[in-house]
């Protein structure tokens, strides 16, 4: 069994429910444990992630937020920065699955955070896994 450690920006309540609800399922039906940190927002989950890889408590993380277009170039710098540190560990070679809704409207983001409809958190966590095991085939 491997540990894995959701790291959520808890910027929409109810959004961010739909993607844990996903991602937690996904770990679980494949025999994992998960924690949950929250952090502020989108921009310090890739900080957070490496924190944690500095415990070395876990082995896979899951990043979990939605980031909605506002009136500022904000989006681009939150939706590029958190994906771009998310893939830097990635190289380093952490396993990591990245579940941060970059969309336009709520509307878009329920789609994709509803387990029943796109499942964005599943998919992320089972990004994670796949890469966990890939991890444990070149390790
Ligand atoms: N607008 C959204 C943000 N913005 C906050 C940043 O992520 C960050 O917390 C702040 O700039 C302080 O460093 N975050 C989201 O997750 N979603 C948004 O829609
Ligand atoms: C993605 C954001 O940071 C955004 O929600 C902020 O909104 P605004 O660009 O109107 O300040």
């Amino acid at each position: 069994m491997a540990k894995f450690l959701i790291v959520e920006a808890r910027f929409y309540d109810h959004l961010n429910d739909l993607l844990l609800q996903g991602a937690r399922s996904a770990i679980e039906a494949a025999g994992h444990s998960h924690e949950t940190i929250t952090v502020p927002g989108a921009l310090e989950i890739p900080g957070a992630v490496a924190l944690a890889a500095e415990s070395g408590r876990y082995d896979a993380y899951v990043a979990i937020g939605v980031v909605i277009r506002g009136e500022t170039y904000h989006f681009e710098i939150v939706a590029g920065e958190s994906a771009r540190g998310l893939m830097a560990l990635s190289l380093d070679g952490l396993a990591i699955g990245n579940g941060i809704l970059t969309v336009e409207n709520e509307a878009q983001a329920l789609t994709r955070a509803r387990p029943t409809e796109k499942d964005k958190g599943g998919e992320a966590a089972k990004a994670a896994i796949a890469m966990l095991e890939l991890k444990g085939r070149f390790g």
